[in-house]
């Protein structure tokens, strides 16, 4: 089968801030260009996942091929890769942005330029992108392309003159975005005859295939029963199958440059792949790899404990499941003294956490006690070592820390200026560091630097409910500075419950602890004895409440004789406490976890 030519391909990613249309669009593409029927088409194609769906957002980076035949006459390939939106997944949209030489970038004409508008394209830029700019939603009455096609130039820098106008929703002017994707974007470079190299962009486990790899080929060619190195590692695989996503996966003969698809080669586990890594030749290798991509490092770590203690093995094999599909989520096994067996787990951000947990759940059918979120704090002692420490219970005594240092981030707040207000005390309360307050039309874009203990609490909700859900965010990681951090532990009935222990800073510890004191008041049922609840710094208590002793018999209710009624509600006892955890002599229901973990505090 010869090369399609390098001319005739174009490869493309969207970018858009969630829900301006971008899935929309691509299944207009999609359907547009035949490579399926309209029957045939399931809605938002390229969001596989059930939960993705559901909720709407696009986790995994996803590639479609379609055969566009032009108003030149000349039919082109053209190579859509699909990239998340969200912010926690910046490092899959960069990989993607790398496979492709063009973005369409979309934005919602009747809300304009977000937060995370800017940092995607910010991230095209990076990657040398060219950048058509399309206008979606212009059906809607609210629509005002002339004023954001103006805030695009403002704001982006870009020129929005000719931007594209479309209605991904009746399918207004796709054939445009078609044309200016065929007339805009460039076409790919590489080089037939040169030592392969493929980039190695994404893979992921799939139940006939075993593990499939996304390769976007720069020079040279992947062919069915070649053998390829993986550059970073060594390995050596003999490639079963290559094909293309049509978008159904179809095999074909070879991948020749600027093309995209995927190959099999019996790589036993997703680990065994490195993303951003350069597949070549093993008889005629390349003597450079393309140049890589950062590495996904969690910055986000919690535990997650099952509730019933027999749950333990599923959710190991649950964990290794979820891990074959995602590379980027981290585990390791953990036990506490209060929750038993469990695992420390590692995310990119808070999204990617609920998305876990929530995965977890569903799919596997899981109850879950997960405790506190936790940023990687970096902790020097007295002696010069230095350490990770991903879990506020493994904090070394205080005595032998000479240094603790907390991540920061950088975030970008848009929001209509009758909220800016709030919005800039909640950052301010927050420890934010104002950098830079402008105006883009009438909406503020705040960028404030702020420590990422702050923000992974509840600081989204609180940034929504603050602003009546108008303002948008992003951050961007902004490196680690010293701080003054304290480990918070938590004594229910003077024995320390390490799973609700966390890390604050010193000015926000009283006020944390006493918060969570008071929730753990609520939260826990009155017993038989007076149960003292503290939260203390090393020895010193900096905040205490107590539950009062009661006296309950449960069963006096039942007036004498009904013995069926009397037995019924021992059972409904009995099962209640199956969701309880045992402390010292104190019962805690699993609620209360779950609620005092989210504290707002
Ligand atoms: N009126 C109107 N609604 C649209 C248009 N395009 C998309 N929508 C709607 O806007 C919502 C968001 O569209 P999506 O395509 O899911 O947005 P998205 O950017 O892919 O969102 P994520 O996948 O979450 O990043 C959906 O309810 C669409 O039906 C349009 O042209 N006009």
């Amino acid at each position: 089968m010869p090369d399609t030519p390098l001319d005739l391909i174009r490869n493309f990613s969207i970018i858009a801030h969630i829900d301006h249309g971008k899935s929309t669009l691509a299944d207009r593409l999609i359907q547009n260009t035949g490579a399926v029927t309209a029957r045939e088409m399931k809605e938002q194609l390229l969001d596989n996942m059930e939960l993705e769906r559901e909720r709407g957002i696009t986790i995994k980076a996803q590639t479609v091929r379609l055969a566009y035949q032009a108003k030149d006459g000349k039919t082109y390939t053209l190579n859509l890769m699909d990239t998340p939106g969200h912010v926690d997944f910046a490092y899959e949209v960069s990989r993607s942005l790398a496979a492709c030489e063009g973005s369409l970038l979309v934005v919602d004409a009747s809300q304009g330029v977000e937060a995370q508008t800017l940092a995607n394209v910010y991230q095209a830029l990076d990657a040398n992108h060219e950048i058509v700019p399309v206008l979606n939603k212009i059906d809607l009455p609210a629509a005002e392309p002339e004023r954001v096609k103006q805030q695009i130039e403002d704001v982006i820098g870009l020129d929005a003159s000719d931007a594209v106008e479309i209605s991904a929703k009746t399918g207004l002017n796709i054939e445009g975005v078609l044309e200016a994707i065929v007339t805009r974007l460039p076409a790919p470079k590489g080089e037939p005859n040169a030592t392969t190299k493929a980039l190695l962009v994404d893979s992921w486990y799939d139940a006939y295939l075993g593990v499939v790899v996304l390769v976007r080929i720069k020079d040279g060619h992947l062919r069915k029963g070649q053998k390829v190195r993986m550059m970073s590692t060594g390995a050596v695989h003999t490639i079963e199958q290559v094909g293309v996503f049509a978008p159904k996966m179809i095999p074909v003969e070879s991948l020749g440059p600027g093309e995209m698809g995927y190959v099999t080669a019996a790589i036993k586990t997703v680990a065994d792949t490195n993303v951003g890594d350069t597949l070549t030749d093993d008889r005629n290798p390349a003597s450079e790899p393309l140049p890589g991509f950062k590495p996904s490092i969690p910055v986000v770590w919690c535990g997650l404990y099952p509730v019933d203690a027999d749950d333990f093995e599923k959710l190991r094999e649950s964990l290794a499941k979820l891990r074959l599909n995602d590379s980027s989520f981290h585990y390791e096994a953990e036990t506490s003294a209060a929750l038993g067996f469990g695992y420390r787990c590692g995310f990119l951000g808070l999204l990617h956490l609920e998305i876990v947990q929530e995965r977890l759940s569903r799919e596997f059918d899981l109850d879950l006690i997960a405790t506190a979120p936790s940023v990687v704090y970096k902790i020097t002692k007295t002696n010069g070592e230095t350490m990770d420490l991903h879990n506020p219970a493994d904090m070394p005594d205080g005595s032998i820390i000479e240094e603790i240092q907390e991540p920061w981030i950088k975030a970008t707040i848009m929001v209509p200026d009758d909220y800016l207000g709030a919005v800039l005390t909640l950052c301010n309360e927050r420890r934010g560091q104002q950098v830079e307050l402008t105006y883009v039309g009438s909406r503020a874009m705040a960028v404030y630097r702020l420590p990422l203990n702050e923000v992974v609490f509840d600081f989204y909700d609180r940034l929504k409910s603050v602003s009546r859900g108008y303002a948008s965010f992003d951050y961007a990681m902004d490196g680690y500075e010293p701080g003054d951090l304290v480990k918070i532990s938590i004594l229910v009935n003077n024995e320390p419950v390490d799973a609700l222990s966390f890390m604050a800073h010193r000015s926000q510890a009283e006020r944390r602890g006493r918060s969570i004191c008071e929730k753990l008041k609520e939260l826990i049922p009155r017993q038989l004895f007076k149960i003292p609840i503290q939260a203390a710094i090393g020895g010193r208590v900096i905040a205490r409440e107590t539950i009062s002793a009661l006296s309950k018999d449960v069963t006096a209710k039942c007036y004498g004789g009904d013995i069926t009624r009397k037995r019924k509600l021992l059972e409904k006892q009995k099962e209640g406490k199956k969701r309880m955890r045992q402390f010292g002599k104190v019962e805690i229901p699993q609620s209360a976890f779950i609620a005092a973990l989210k504290m707002d505090a």
